[in-house]
């Protein structure tokens, strides 16, 4: 194959995922294996997603990646575990059309570049980790013809971050914890797909886009070392939540979905502050959130709305239809305006119908809002302009995909290099 200059790409497109019953702790940090199992929602990729391209070439002299544009480091363990794991597995490829020919052994000689973009920003609590590391995997087993069920590829995501082994999947994804030492138990399973429970919507409060201070790995291992109330989660909390969970899943159950995700959202938080030393991860404007779903909530009488929060402050609001998301976004819009030179259309993306549905145009409407009855107190009508950064109108969505449109890859498939 010396000599030769061809250049094979793959690109695929995966989504990103919410936990509704939070991943918290690892029992083996190299393999990533929790320490217990976690249920998620598929995020629709139209709106958050990562796109991966990735390439062979017997000129490549090396492994390379490249993330939003600026070349990365491949060094650290996670990378190569999954890059060793996918290896492992290649298979024999043949592409007719250009004359390509690559035997299964011919691999451990070749290199691979890989190119990748989120449309959201990255370690920022928006699961960039679990949206990447899926979709570099995903990819990888493509280019290199793996012939892995999805179970299987989730178990080699895991390696990469544990939460983007739930990104292999459409819909409502449960990771397994597993028990053997070696983690091959250790995987993500569908639920069910996006289609079976479509009235849900899902708006995002995107709080701040700053890096965080404290990772969800190195959080993680503070929490496993120092916290009481972590251990009890594990053993006694999760294994019945789950169940719950799987149940309300099944029957479309909102109010007990509701409850049992902000449960689970706040207790996962509460770990956090039995941390020594505590970590913080939401913020005034997070607690605020909180207190407009929770007072509406009660008002109603049966839950409309769901929160939950991952290592950040941004909120995750699930609404179980169309008509409590424009309620849910109007009360949001009220407290929470636009900053100053911030236009409606930069800040509420996604699928902007919601907004009509709520009747809000233009700023005006905005302004024009009047305080939800259920706070109409007087008291709790200050508003807090700038506060969100924008939010984001999304629904549950469909797993990876390959993008066949050679316009959408990420490196030339020329050179393999960056376009
Ligand atoms: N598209 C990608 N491809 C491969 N790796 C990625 C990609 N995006 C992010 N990562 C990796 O994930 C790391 C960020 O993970 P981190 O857990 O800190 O943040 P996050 O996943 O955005 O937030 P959280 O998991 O708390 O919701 C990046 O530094 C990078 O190593
Ligand atoms: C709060 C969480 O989002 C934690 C996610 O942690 P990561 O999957 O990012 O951690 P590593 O396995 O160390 O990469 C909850 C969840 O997604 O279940």
């Amino acid at each position: 194959m010396v000599g030769q200059k061809w250049v094979r790409l793959v690109t695929a497109q995966t989504p990103t995922n919410i936990a509704v019953i939070k991943y918290w702790g690892k029992r083996d940090e190299t393999l990533i294996l929790p320490v217990n199992d976690s249920i998620s929602v598929t995020l629709d990729p139209n709106h958050l997603c990562t796109t991966t391209t990735v390439a062979v070439s017997p000129a490549f002299d090396r492994d390379r990646m490249w993330l939003n544009g600026k070349e990365i480091s491949l060094v650290g363990g996670r990378y190569q575990n999954c890059l060793r794991e996918i290896r492992k597995r290649a298979t024999d490829v043949e592409d007719k059309e250009k004359g390509i020919k690559i035997a299964k052994n011919d691999w451990e000689n070749l290199h691979v570049h890989i190119a990748s973009h989120n449309n959201f920003p990255t370690a920022a609590g928006l699961a960039s980790s679990a949206a990447g590391f899926a979709c570099l995997v995903f990819a990888l087993a493509k280019l290199m013809n793996v012939r892995e069920d999805e179970g299987k590829l989730s178990s080699i995501a895991r390696q990469g971050s544990g939460s983007a082994c739930r990104s292999l999947y459409g819909g409502f994804v449960k990771w397994i914890m597993g028990n053997n030492e070696d983690g091959s138990d250790s995987l993500a399973v569908q639920l069910a797909d996006e289609k079976h429970w479509d009235d849900l919507v899902i708006l995002i409060a995107v709080v701040s886009s700053r890096q965080k201070e404290t990772s969800s790995t190195s959080g993680m291992r503070e929490s496993v070392e120092t916290s009481l109330l972590l251990k009890h989660r594990a053993q006694e909390i999760v294994p019945k939540r789950v169940v719950q969970m799987e149940e309300a899943i099944k029957n479309k159950d909102f109010p007990s979905f509701a409850s049992l995700t902000c449960a689970d959202s706040n207790q996962f938080h509460a770990i956090c502050l039995d941390t020594s030393p505590p970590i913080f991860y939401m913020n005034d404007t997070s607690h605020k959130i909180i207190s407009i779903v929770e007072k509406w909530n009660r008002a109603e009488g049966t839950p409309q709305v769901a929160y939950t929060f991952d290592a950040g402050p941004n909120a995750v609001l699930i609404a179980h239809d169309r008509k409590a998301a424009s309620e849910l976004l109007k009360r949001l819009l009220f407290y929470f305006p636009p900053g100053a030179g911030t236009d409606l259309n930069s800040y509420v993306i996604g699928d902007k119908s919601i907004l009509q549905d709520a009747g809000v145009h233009d700023m005006k409407d905005v302004e024009s809002l009047s305080p939800p009855p259920e706070l109409n107190d007087g008291i709790s009508n200050q508003k807090y302009p700038g506060d969100v950064t924008y939010f984001i109108c999304t629904r549950p969505g469909h797993g990876p995909v390959v993008l066949c449109d050679e316009s959408k890859a990420l490196l030339d498939p020329e050179t393999g290099l960056p376009k």
